[in-house]
């Protein structure tokens, strides 16, 4: 059981730094004194979720500052709790100044993400929820802020709900059959117990197909530019951030550190590495370069491998093939093509003509590029997600392929749907422990 404490919590809502207008946020159970110490007024006086203009006082009655007030008193409050909301002057010196104020009426400071974990504690929002605050105020770009309040909104919640809920009727039929044994096998096949099994296996397929894409667009994909010396490497690195990211010459051994650019194509977040040529050399610094090529190959989740198109796939690049760890994606990437007059034409998935100089073919490398990553460009309907519901999405799947095998054995079959359950309730934090809070919530701002 948890140990929630409610103690008053008070923090700086808003970005540090300069701004318009600052916002303090305080939760609590009782946070009477700090609108007595603040406002000199009584904690009745205040409208709930009107906006009351005051001036903020200091101990000895003198103004820290003007602005508005705001009470949302429990339980219709962002945390379930009564909070109070100061809206002053958004310089560092102000807002700070009424943050120890408020310390000095009883509250603490707040933990990362202490106002969403009350939240969570308080039955607001469940864990997929609060973790999709954070994934808005952290997204990179609109479809992911915007799959990210998909989220908030409960779009995934729903979805695991259904499927528990499937589950759960699933599992009364189990075990109903466990109770009375005598009705048995006949009791299942009557009630279509398989069909069932079936259908929720076949509809976390969907939902993890869905959770899959609101991952890339939270995390993004690790894409590493790989080839021999001046293949063109950095020219494409340069193509694909639109900018002189990295320097180009003709001489073979330019890159010798790793040059990374976080690049966004059709809002998924794509953490382009530019790295060293690949080749024997006896120069230090190279040496040094292209042992951070293998680094980050070894991070990455897609290969680009740039060829000459002069030169086609040479004995070279089938060592550095034979090189790469097997479970790395890669995608040949024919350049140069400007100087033998190949279009970029229709080939293998796994391979692209294109030229980096004259910006030729750029367009089907990127598609391709999203392709191979697994972005289906299906942006409406995609919720924000994590590993860790992937994670749980699949340790459900296995349990269901493990209860369908274990069909006809009822007790294995019961104790499998019941751990599919379980997986599912740890993604909305039915089922969940301190542990896992502690690490999802410490994560978040402070003021959050
Ligand atoms: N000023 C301010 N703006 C903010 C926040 C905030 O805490 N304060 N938010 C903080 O993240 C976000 C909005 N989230 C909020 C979520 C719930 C409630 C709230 O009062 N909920 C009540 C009443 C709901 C209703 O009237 O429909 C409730 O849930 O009972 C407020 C803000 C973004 N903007
Ligand atoms: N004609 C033509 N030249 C290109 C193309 N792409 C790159 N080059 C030229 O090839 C040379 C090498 O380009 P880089 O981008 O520096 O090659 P790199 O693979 O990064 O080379 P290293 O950093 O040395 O490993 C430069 O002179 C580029 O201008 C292309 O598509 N067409
Ligand atoms: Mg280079």
């Amino acid at each position: 059981m948890n140990l929630y404490v409610t103690d008053t919590i008070a923090a700086i809502a808003t970005a540090p730094g300069r701004g318009g207008v600052g916002v303090i946020r305080v939760s609590g159970k009782d946070i009477a004194p700090v609108i007595a110490g603040l406002l000199g007024r009584e904690q009745s006086a205040l409208k709930p979720r009107f906006a009351h203009f005051a001036h903020f006082k200091a101990a000895d009655g003198s103004a820290l500052d003007e602005g508005i007030a705001l009470f949302f008193p429990n339980p219709a409050s962002f945390t379930g709790e009564d909070v109070l909301e100061l809206q002053g002057h958004g310089g560092p010196v102000v807002m700070n100044m009424l943050l120890k104020r408020c310390i000095e009426l009883g509250a603490r400071h707040a933990q990362p993400g202490e106002f969403t974990k009350r939240a969570f504690l308080n039955g607001k929002l469940d864990l997929a929820q609060a973790e999709a605050v954070a994934d808005i105020i952290d997204a990179q770009s609109e479809a992911a802020a915007k799959s990210a309040l998909k989220s908030l909104d409960g779009a995934f919640s729903r979805e695991v709900h259904t499927l528990v809920d499937e589950l759960i009727t699933l599992r009364m039929l189990v075990e109903a059959t466990l109770d009375f044994p005598e009705e048995d096998i006949d009791f299942l096949e009557a009630a279509d117990a398989r069909g069932k099994l079936a259908g929720i296996a076949a509809q976390l397929e969907t939902t993890l197909a869905t959770a899959t894409q609101g991952k890339l667009l939270r995390e993004g994909m690790h894409v590493v530019l790989i080839g021999q010396p001046n293949v063109g490497k950095s020219s494409l690195m340069n193509a694909l951030a639109g900018e002189d990211v990295a320097i180009v010459t003709d001489i073979a051994g330019t890159t010798r550190d790793t040059v990374r650019e976080l690049i966004q194509l059709d809002g998924v977040p794509l953490h382009v590495i530019d790295t060293a040529g690949l080749r024997d050399t006896d120069d230090t610094v190279e040496k040094i370069g292209i042992e951070r090529t293998w680094a980050a190959v070894e991070k990455a989740d897609l290969a680009l491998l740039l060829l000459d198109s002069r030169e086609g796939i040479t004995e070279h690049d089938r060592t550095i093939l034979s090189k790469l760890p097997t479970s790395l994606k890669v995608l040949r990437v024919f350049n140069k093509i400007d100087l033998t007059g190949d279009t970029p034409g229709e080939v293998a998935d796994d391979e692209i003509h294109v030229s980096a100089k004259q910006g030729i073919g750029l367009k089907e490398l990127r598609s391709k590029l999203l392709k191979q990553i697994g972005w289906q460009g299906i942006n409406d309907g995609v919720f924000i997600a994590r590993e860790r519901h992937l994670t749980a999405i699949r340790a459900a799947r296995e349990h269901l392929a493990t209860a369908d095998a274990a069909y006809l054995q009822i007790e294995i079959l019961a104790e499998e749907l019941r751990l599919a359950q379980n997986c599912l309730n740890e993604i909305t934090g039915e089922f969940t422990s301190d542990d896992l809070l502690g690490v999802i919530f410490s994560r978040f701002c402070i003021g959050k």
